[in-house]
């Protein structure tokens, strides 16, 4: 049996993630693939206790490198325990969110060191990275303002604007690097056209 595809779906605040995610796994099931759905940080129990402390709001201040370690600590959980496994079945993994997020919220937004990141990046993944990487691009202005209508801040959602230019700056220059592992995909279109583009980039993986 081959091993599945490991997709993972990217972006700023607000991109339409969630609403998107939807779409994906609706044509899986249309197209008889079979699948999981997952996202990070979280995933499994322990990795999900970590997501919560991750995106709480507090009033100690969260190191930079401790904020790094344990995403990157969820992220070990999460591949031991679900995605490899799912891989190895054959199944298609859907991730909310992988390593670009690394990249782009620690590396861009926390402008933390990239060999750091690559370095965690190794020694817990070794060679495993997603096939696909879809890259919902919207200005973050744009998008914090969508995100403002599904709840409440949490710990990242809060930061300044400068952040997020930051972290879109860093998701567009991994995509830009490596063009063919990554869809940018504009997120400013109206819905229908944002999911035919996705269609379109799902057809090209069968
Ligand atoms: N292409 C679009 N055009 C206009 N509005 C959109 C579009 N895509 C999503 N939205 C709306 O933007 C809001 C945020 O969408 P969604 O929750 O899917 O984003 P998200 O990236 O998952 O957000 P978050 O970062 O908060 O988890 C929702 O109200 C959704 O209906
Ligand atoms: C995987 C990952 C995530 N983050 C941040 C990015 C988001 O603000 C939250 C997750 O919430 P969402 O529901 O997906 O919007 O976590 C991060 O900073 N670093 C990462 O590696």
């Amino acid at each position: 049996m081959s091993r599945g595809k490991f997709i993972t779906l990217e972006g700023g605040e607000g991109v339409g993630k969630s609403t998107n995610l939807k779409f994906i796994t609706q044509w899986l099931t249309d197209h008889n693939i079979p699948f999981i759905q997952t996202r990070e940080p979280g995933g499994t129990p322990l990795a999900e206790q970590l997501r919560e402390l991750l995106l709480a709001k507090r009033d100690e201040p969260v190191d930079s490198t401790a904020e790094l370690l344990m995403v990157f600590a969820a992220r070990a959980q999460h591949l031991v325990q679900v995605i490899v496994p799912a891989l190895e079945r054959g199944e298609w993994v859907i991730c909310d969110r992988f390593t670009d997020a690394t990249y782009a919220y620690q590396g861009g937004g926390r402008q933390l060191d990239r060999s750091l990141i690559e370095q965690l990046e190794k020694t817990v993944q070794g060679e495993l990275r997603p096939d696909k990487v879809l890259l919902l691009d919207l200005d973050p202005e744009i998008g914090l303002e969508r995100a403002a209508r599904t709840g409440a801040a949490d710990r990242f959602e809060s930061e300044h604007l400068a952040f997020f230019h930051r972290v879109r700056n860093a998701y567009r220059e991994r995509a830009g690097a490596s063009p063919s592992r990554y869809a940018i995909v504009d997120a400013s279109q109206s819905l229908e056209r944002v999911q035919r583009d996705l269609g379109q980039e799902l057809e090209r993986l069968l």
